[in-house]
């Protein structure tokens, strides 16, 4: 961005001037101030004289549209990641039919990705150390397009698996370095926003996915390949893009090559004075050096390194709590949960999933715009004990149905029902959480009647195995197949729980763990700590949603919601005792936060509402630190 001469511009006087003013505090008389050091209380009156114009001027002349273009791309890792776990559902339905896949190998499929991508998130905290961010970008991005290709060849359930797998590791490798490369290459006033991209990012990815798995699933007959091919085209185009993008230049000063960190400095920064930052990155690191000291592994000095291992804890934590609080059950089993409501028809049920990952999409977007105003630690909070309380809400809704659940009245004889449970149950409760039943019914506009519990057809759950529905959909007239779930009146208690969990969740608790990961860590232990917290999220992720249905046939379907929503108060008390706020301090500034022992952090973080501003001088950029203004004559 060329650079602005100026009317704009701040001469030294008028800045000294400002800062001689800085000390006389007044209030706040609604305009922003230009510096906010220690407090909000404290504002200096002096900035109401800055024309507004300039100051947005200077903002925009702050931040290269280069620093947006790198976003975009690594964030395109993100898209993949949501494309990539979320597309796989709707292809499940006609693989299933095309392939005779079983449950297990249905399960399989899912689940293989998840596993992998874990184990290859910690293989990336290596990766990302020895060849740098950008290589790590580039490795994933080809990995996903080698998967995409053999998962829309596939001539079989087997190729399939490996195709699956090799996605698997390429969103491990994605999900961990590209919050890092992009906290790494943003500014700090931008940091939290930009990092919060990429999981704007992962849920729009989600939506897509469910967009055009609603599509295709029209395409009987080999839609599930373009659903799972689709994935190539943003992997080659972030391929192509990084091509020509550069390394983090953290990462180059750290591994000696200074000229180049310099050259991309410029570059991302624009037409300001990159001494500073190059200096700070510089001397953390010397210091990083000597105080981390000690040999081995970084995991092992992380560990035995105080601040690192707090840091590391917290990172985990929030990763752990995010999964812990249900997201992917949601996510991943959308159209299901919404049947168990209720919701009968098939089709509808997958659309509302859609407007589900929409609803995600949309609050993530909303975390966007909060991140870098309330700051993470309140966001967080704020975040998780809603999803908390809308977790009970989806509990009760629940409870409600199973309080409601209507009573079985025919119980038909048939030889195979002699092994058979099904015939024990007297209500409809029972015998949908039975996973060999099913509940078929007959409906009038005003009640339910004729109800039978009759084993389910093992080939396909969407009929029975004999009787009045063992035929297929269209040929029953008012008689009903409810498999996974009773009819019921309460479907909009259940509805509006999900809205609201999703409406809660999606703006902190979604991406604050990415984002927060992303600063955490000092530069020697940033692709650790972070491969660490990923890795995390996935095995949690893999847990969560694997145990989902199995959780919800021993605990019933409100049981199952009442432990996520107890696992995401226990998240509550962690993040309240121990997060601290990174909101606007410099990547090197951050490591200090966790000086204190763990669990203080909230009350020791005296000046959370610290914001840092820039103002130019001459076309050069300072960083008003409390130590003013004698380091700018
Ligand atoms: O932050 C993301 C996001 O919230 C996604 O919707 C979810 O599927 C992921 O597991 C999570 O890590």
């Amino acid at each position: 961005m060329s650079r602005k001469s100026s009317d704009n511009d701040y001469n030294l006087r008028s800045m000294s001037n400002l800062m001689g003013e800085r000390r006389k505090k007044v209030n706040d008389d609604g305009e922003r101030s230009l510096i906010k050091a220690s407090s909000n209380a404290s504002i200096n009156s002096q900035a109401a004289d800055v024309p507004r114009e300039a100051r947005k001027q200077f903002q925009q002349d702050v931040t290269p549209a280069f620093v947006y273009v790198l976003a975009a791309f690594s964030a395109l890792g993100g898209f993949l990641f949501g494309y990539d776990t979320g597309v796989i559902s709707g292809a499940m339905l006609l693989l299933k039919r095309e392939m005779n896949l079983s449950a297990l190998w249905q399960e399989v499929l899912i689940s293989s990705t998840v596993a992998t991508a874990a184990l290859s998130a910690l293989a990336g905290g290596l990766l990302n150390g020895v060849f740098g961010r950008r290589v790590c970008i580039l490795l994933a991005s080809f990995i996903f397009t080698a998967g995409g290709i053999v998962l829309s060849a596939a001539p079989d359930k087997e190729v399939l698996l490996v195709g699956r797998l090799i996605v698997g590791l390429g969103l491990g490798i994605a999900s961990m370095t590209v919050p890092v490369y992009i906290a790494e290459t943003s500014p700090p006033h931008l940091r939290g926003q930009l990092v919060t991209v990429n999981t704007l990012f992962i849920t729009g990815g989600q939506f897509t996915a469910s967009i055009i798995d609603g599509a295709f699933s029209y395409l009987r007959h080999d839609g599930w390949r373009y659903m799972l091919g689709l994935s190539m085209v943003p992997a080659v185009l972030q391929f192509v893009g990084f091509l020509f993008l550069p390394e983090s230049p953290r990462w180059l000063i750290q591994k000696g090559l200074t000229q180049k960190a310099r050259r991309v400095l410029s570059q991302i920064r624009g037409n300001q004075n990159i001494d500073e930052e190059y200096d700070s990155i510089k001397n953390s690191i010397e210091e990083e050096e000597k105080d981390c000291g000690g040999d081995g592994p970084v995991i092992w000095r992380m560990l035995t390194y105080p601040p690192t291992r707090r840091a590391l804890l917290v990172g985990c934590g929030l990763q752990m709590f995010q999964q812990l609080s249900g997201i992917n059950t949601v996510m991943y089993y959308g159209a299901t949960i919404l049947q168990m409501s209720g919701v009968r028809d098939d089709k509808v049920a997958i659309w509302l999933a859609g407007v589900t990952a929409f609803t995600n999409f949309l609050f993530t977007l909303l975390g966007v715009w909060l991140v870098e105003r309330v700051g993470r630690r309140k966001l967080t909070l704020g975040s998780i004990i809603g999803t908390c309380l809308s977790l009970s809400l989806l509990a009760i809704g629940f409870l409600l149905s199973a309080q409601h659940t209507p009573p079985v009245t025919l119980h038909p004889t048939d030889p195979s029902m002699v092994n058979s449970t099904c015939n024990r149950h007297l209500l409809c409760e029972p015998c949908m959480l039975d996973p060999g039943c099913g509940f078929c019914y007959r409906e009038n506009s005003t009640a339910l009647f004729a109800s039978s519990c009759v084993p389910v057809n093992t080939a396909s759950t969407e009929k029975a195995a004999w009787g009045r529905c063992s035929n297929s959909t269209q040929l029953r007239v008012h008689t009903y197949w409810a498999y996974n779930y009773c009819p019921t009146s309460y479907s909009w208690v259940v509805l509006l729980g999900l809205v609201l969990y999703l409406a809660f969740f999606a703006p902190g608790l979604g991406p604050m763990p990415w984002t927060i990961n992303s600063e955490i860590y000092p530069l020697w232990a940033r692709s650790t700590g972070n491969a660490c917290s990923a890795g995390v999220n996935w095995t949690f992720n893999f847990l969560v949603s694997l145990t989902f249905l199995h959780v919800a046939q021993n605990l019933t379907y409100y049981g199952a919601f009442f432990l996520y929503s107890s696992l995401a108060l226990l998240g509550f008390f962690f993040i309240y005792g121990c997060l601290p706020e990174t909101k606007s301090r410099r990547l090197e500034e951050i490591e200090s936060l966790f000086d204190n022992q763990l669990c203080s952090c909230g009350a020791t973080d005296s000046d959370e509402d610290r914001q840092v501003e820039y103002i130019r001088v001459k076309g050069s950029n300072y960083h008003l630190s409390d130590n003013d203004a004698s380091d700018v004559d």
